[in-house]
């Protein structure tokens, strides 16, 4: 059976009540849920990790080379600055998907340089928690190729 590997950083266990003019009202337990929901369809199985620690999520992503096929990651704030998370994505070559709660082009300056875009799959910002599940449909179509 395929396996995602879902990643949420820093914060994003605070979805929900976290400046909910920027994020909305949805949860972590929500983007959970709508994964694997969408997961399922496909017959893949998802393993997810939120994590406000980087080592815990680097780790995460190590163990993820042994038994998965690709990653969905909202690195939040380390997005901007985690040199050590870039590493750790190119060195599993899983192929991943970067997604973002917000529109981070319509935000300050310091939230529009990614570490980890140039090797993603695709990048979706600003599409909610529905971005996640986009991410799952556009994974298990490049999975079933
Ligand atoms: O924590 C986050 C969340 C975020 O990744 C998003 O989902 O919109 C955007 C980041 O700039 C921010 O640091």
């Amino acid at each position: 059976m395929k396996r995602i590997l879902l990643v949420n950083g820093p914060n994003i266990n605070l979805l929900g009540t976290r400046e909910p003019e920027i994020y909305g009202g949805d949860t972590l337990q929500d983007i959970e849920r709508l994964v694997i929901r969408a997961a399922k369809e496909y017959g893949i199985d998802v393993r997810t990790v939120q994590s406000n620690h980087e080592g815990v999520l680097l780790d995460a992503i190590h163990e993820a080379r042994h038994d998965c096929s690709a990653i969905i990651i909202n690195p939040a704030g380390l997005t901007h600055t985690s040199v050590a998370l870039r590493d750790a994505l190119a060195g599993v070559a899983l192929p991943f998907a970067e997604i973002h709660v917000s529109n981070v082009f319509a935000r300050e300056e310091f939230r529009h340089h990614s570490y980890v875009s140039p090797l993603a799959e695709f990048v979706i910002t600003g599409a909610g928690i529905q971005g996640y599940e986009f991410a799952v449909r556009r994974l298990a179509a490049l999975l079933a190729r």
